[in-house]
């Protein structure tokens, strides 16, 4: 059974609110316990918002490295690129913004170059906050080749490269994605979306677990830890 508790809100500015609010505390919690902290990104439009909001919270931002869950294999000025994003709204406050992927061809030897980086990194990261798309996608584990070896790399292998089958019509690119394994490694997992299609959704993969065809629903069946999930309607 996946253990997953819904955080609802009656508008998005309160949905930004929250999720803002949980990740400066998860920030705060790390930097007192750790002195740095490791945070995983997903990208998307959705958390963006959130991001910005995150940003203008006065955290010792210096100590904090973020990185993205997956990206998309564009260059990072592309309105593509997830750490692009990421960076636009982080680096200004001195966090260090870690590249997951890079325009490589070759999206395997991407993914091996991803995982190289993280292996880098001080391991685990003190949050994975995950989106999901209508497909029931997440982070870029999706239906294709590379379905079972994102799922079911071993332990240490942190990040692959994926061509998912087919491509999704707003991002159609080769991408790298954090495995399931190095998403579940987090000390802390949350999943930030938004609208009734979304909820329904992740509704049914939760409910069907392990059985579950959607890639969200395979990555939380072997969820230990507890999942935060915020949700608004719009
Ligand atoms: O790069 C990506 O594609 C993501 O990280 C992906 O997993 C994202 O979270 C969903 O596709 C939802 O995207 P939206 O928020 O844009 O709907």
């Amino acid at each position: 059974m996946i253990e997953a508790e819904w955080w609802d809100y009656e508008s998005h500015d309160e949905w930004v609110d929250a999720v803002a609010g949980d990740i400066g505390f998860i920030i705060e919690s790390a930097l007192d316990a750790r002195k740095d902290c490791l945070l995983a990104l997903s990208g998307g439009k959705t958390p963006i918002a959130a991001y910005q909001k995150l940003a203008t919270q006065k955290l010792d931002w210096k100590k904090v490295t973020i990185i993205p869950v997956d990206d998309r294999l564009v260059k990072v000025d592309d309105p593509a690129s997830n750490v692009g994003m990421l960076a636009k709204i982080f680096l200004p406050r001195g966090a260090r913004v870690v590249p997951l992927g890079a325009d490589n061809k070759d999206y395997k030897q991407a993914g091996a170059a991803a995982d190289a980086r993280l292996q880098d990194l001080p391991w685990p990261p003190d949050l994975v906050l995950l989106g999901m798309g209508e497909d029931g996608h997440t982070a870029s584990i999706f239906p294709g080749p590379d379905f079972e070896s994102a799922l079911d790399a071993p332990k240490a292998r942190r990040a692959i490269g994926v061509m998912p089958d087919p491509l999704p019509k707003d991002a159609p690119f080769p991408r790298v994605t954090m495995t399931r394994a190095a998403i579940l490694s987090s000390r802390a997992l949350m999943i930030a979306l938004t609208g009734a299609k979304k909820r329904d959704v992740l509704e049914r993969a939760i409910e069907d677990g392990a059985g579950s065809k959607l890639p969200i629903g395979r990555v939380l069946a072997e969820a230990e830890q507890a999942i935060d999930i915020h949700w608004s309607a719009e």
